[in-house]
């Protein structure tokens, strides 16, 4: 006989699914329940509601194991829909050189920044970068994420890029859910430094159809930026990513107003992410086009930048996630509790509008709305246990964690 579980004593916190992201004022509605409670089968939910309800519904002669949630706040696992969390090393003198005034483009000019990662990417094997990056992801299940997207694009050969997307699908299930994004376009290799239009080709005509034939990635990113990857080339690579099947991805005015935010428009992209240099040019024409933005709020800090301009995009009516773009440079951070608490304190989100935004948003931006990002029958029972009463203990209390169990399909991890 199945055993079914059933968490009880809760206070639910959860944005509703209605079939697509929620934008402007529908980010802030998040529905509660006191004394709430969820009967889990099989990993899924299989009811959710009124406690008083949800045991006159469970079936009598069923083993059911009961947990006691005493009265703490409950809220979908995170899903980080942006991380470079395949990586070795560490960047922290380049850390220390930014303080002291240097910039992130000059430090990736000087062949540092991605390009040091890359580095140190290529002369690893296969099984200790699998080491390493589970131990960046086990992190961040700790910190309560449930569901990430990681890119490739510390390789940036094709040999490289794929030992990076066989790492990233081998901890797919283990026990994260992990969606694989294919970022051979992240920075230009040293040995195409002097030749940067001959490496765009390689990208087109070799990595992308190997990528997407062997079924290695869901979506494909391209780094667009001065000196990096310019509009014209996002778009080529865009659109033959597209050729093949893949999702797009862009991450768009990160540093410079580039109009990348318009091409994301344009190509009528999965989701455009950073933009804390976007236009409001840029962002109507996002919402226009019901563009989703993936706001990296730990990276502007990090980089002691101002904040993407959140509330616009709301007012204009673009859908909002976030996600911690965990990576050794711009952003060492693997917790969303983090990204939240910046989120409302720093952006101004209300504590509802982050929590769509880190949890349900978050999952429509890497397609995977239909199994989490929310608590509702059907879904994935994935979610996380804070240590208050609402969500918006994560902003309060400060300097802890207040993540005290994360559960990924009814089990604690
Ligand atoms: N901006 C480009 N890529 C990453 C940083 C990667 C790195 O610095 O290693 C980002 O999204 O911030
Ligand atoms: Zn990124």
């Amino acid at each position: 006989m199945m055993t079914l579980k059933l968490f009880r004593n809760a206070r639910i916190y959860t944005p509703i699914d209605d079939g697509k992201p929620l934008a402007g004022n529908e980010m802030g509605y998040v529905a509660v329940t006191e004394e709430g409670a969820l009967i889990v089968e099989e990993g899924y939910i299989a009811s959710i509601g009124q406690e008083r309800e949800i045991l006159e519904s469970l079936p009598s002669g069923e083993e059911v194991e009961e947990i006691d949630l005493e009265g703490r706040c409950i809220i979908p696992g995170f899903v980080d829909p942006h991380t470079h969390a395949c990586f070795m090393g560490t960047r922290e003198r380049e850390f220390v050189m930014r303080l002291q005034g240097a910039s992130y483009l000059d430090i990736l000019k000087m062949g540092g920044g991605i390009l040091s990662t890359v580095d140190k990417v290529r002369s690893a094997s296969k099984e200790e970068l699998y080491e390493n990056t589970k131990e960046v992801v086990s992190r961040a299940a700790k910190s309560g994420i449930t569901t990430i997207e990681i890119k490739s694009g510390y390789g940036l050969s094709l040999e490289h890029e794929i030992k990076m997307l066989e790492v990233i699908g081998q901890l797919n299930g283990n026990p994260l859910d992990v969606v694989p994004t294919f970022m051979g376009a992240h920075a230009i290799p040293m040995e195409y430094k002097d030749n940067p239009k001959a490496y765009v080709e390689l990208v087109i005509d070799e990595m992308i159809p190997y990528v997407a034939k062997r079924n290695l990635a869901k979506y494909c990113d391209v780094f667009c930026e001065e000196g990096v990857f310019s509009v014209e080339d996002a778009r080529r690579i865009l659109q033959a990513a597209r050729g093949y099947g893949l999702g797009l991805k862009l991450h768009a005015d990160e540093v410079y107003d580039l109009g990348g935010a318009k091409l994301a428009a344009e190509l009528k992209v999965d989701s455009a992410e950073h933009l804390l240099a976007a236009s409001d040019e840029g962002l109507r024409a996002m919402a226009q086009n019901g563009i989703l933005a993936v706001l990296l709020p730990a990276t502007a800090f990090s980089l002691r930048k101002p904040f993407a301009r959140a509330r616009r995009m709301m007012e204009l009516g673009v859908p909002v996630a976030l996600a911690t773009d965990c990576n050794p440079g711009s952003c060492y951070c693997e917790s969303m509790e983090m990204v939240y608490r910046l989120a409302v304190l720093g952006m101004g989100l209300s504590m509802e509008e982050a929590l769509t935004a880190s949890t349900l948003n978050a999952a429509y931006a890497i397609g995977m709305a239909r199994q989490v990002g929310s608590l509702q029958r059907g879904k994935k029972a994935d979610f996380v246990v804070l240590e208050g009463e609402t969500p918006g203990v994560m902003a309060y209390h400060l300097g802890a964690t207040n993540v005290k169990e994360v559960y990924k399909m009814g089990k604690k991890i």
